[in-house]
Parts: structure tokens; sequence; C-alpha cells
């Protein structure tokens, strides 16, 4: 856990057009998480398999991925403690049937297959995820907040 602690979050082609970007980004922002990358991208199948290979043995997986490239995402990278556990916790359960009232998906979603929003699982998954979503690479700068939300 640590106060550089990365997470890749991503508003997904349902959330874009529900008009969900803005409220996604205001709980990260609101949380004291810091923005260092943010883009929207239409998503090719192939960039969206490498996004998912560790799902590319189950049933959905070709959906899955039909409904990831039917449009737009928003790819952010939030940065701050315990980025990836915080991040998940804020997004709720996969299956937003599941997810606690007060999370994102359990505001916002009904059906696991229009989740509107991605958020890393681990710490390693978020590295991947970054590099390959901002190969260009991350900008850094100082935060004049960091005081108050750090002791
Ligand atoms: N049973 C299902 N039916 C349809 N879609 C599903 C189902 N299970 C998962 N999905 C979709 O696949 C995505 C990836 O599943 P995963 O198990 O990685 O959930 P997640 O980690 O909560 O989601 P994500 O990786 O998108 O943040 C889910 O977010 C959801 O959109
Ligand atoms: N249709 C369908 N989609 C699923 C299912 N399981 C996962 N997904 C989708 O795949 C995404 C990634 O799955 P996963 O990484 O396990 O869950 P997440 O990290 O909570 O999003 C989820 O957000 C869902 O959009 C499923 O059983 N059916
Ligand atoms: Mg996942």
């Amino acid at each position: 856990m640590s106060q550089a602690e990365r997470t890749y979050i991503m508003v997904k082609p349902d959330g874009v057009q529900r008009g969900l970007v803005g409220e996604i980004i205001a709980r990260f922002e609101k949380r004291g998480f810091k923005l260092i990358a943010l883009k929207l991208v239409h998503a090719t199948p192939e960039h969206l398999e490498k996004h998912y290979a560790d799902l590319a043995g189950k049933g959905f997986f070709a959906g899955l991925i039909k409904y990831m490239s039917s449009g737009p995402v928003v790819g952010m990278v939030w940065e701050g403690l315990d980025a990836v556990k915080t991040g998940r916790a804020m997004l709720g359960a996969t299956n937003p049937l599941a997810s606690a009232i007060g999370t994102i998906r359990g505001d916002y979603a009904l059906a696991v297959g229009r989740n509107i929003c991605h958020g890393s699982d681990t710490v390693e998954n978020a590295e991947k995820e970054i590099k390959l979503w901002f190969p260009e690479g991350i900008t850094q700068y100082a935060s004049v907040v960091e005081p108050w939300l750090y002791e």
C-alpha cells in the first residue's frame, strides 16, 4: 500500500453514452485521488482482447469484446493511497445486482454485461493495464493538496 499506488480506471462505452464520465471522474477527485492520465479512445477488438486476456476462456468473452469495442471508452490513471483496492471498492461488485448502494455500479448499473466502469484488480494488473493503455507514458506533477490528504 503506498501513496504513489496507481490504478487504471476506465469508463466503458455504456458509461460514456449514458453521460456518466463526469460523475465517475468527480467521485475519484472528491475522494482525494490524483488524476495523472486521461484519454477518450475507441479501442479495437485486438486491444481489448489484450486488456481482458485473463477472461479469454469465458463464455461471455466474445460479447464482452463486442460491447467494449462498440464505442469510445475513457481511460484514466488515478494515484493515491491504496488506489487499486479503494478503486475497486468505489466501483462495487462486478454484478451490479450485488453492488452496494453508494458504489458506482450500485448507483448507476443493473446488468453485469453493462456495468459502466472498469477498475484494475491488483497492483500488478494495474501496472500492465497502464502500459497497455498509455504506452506514451504518464505526466507527473506536484499536487498542492497532498499535505491535507496525508499525515
Ligand atoms: N456473467 C457475466 N455476463 C456478462 N458479462 C459479464 C459477466 N461477468 C462479467 N462480465 C463482464 O465482464 C467484465 C469483466 O469481468 P471481471 O470478472 O473482470 O469483472 P470485473 O473485474 O468486476 O470487471 P472489469 O474487469 O471490467 O473491471 C465485467 O465487468 C462484466 O462487464
Ligand atoms: N456478460 C458477462 N460479462 C461478464 C461476466 N463476468 C464478467 N463480465 C464482464 O467482464 C468484465 C471484466 O470482468 P472481471 O475483470 O472479472 O470483473 P471486474 O474487474 O469487476 O470488471 C466485467 O466488468 C464485465 O463487464 C459474465 O459472467 N457475463
Ligand atoms: Mg476485472
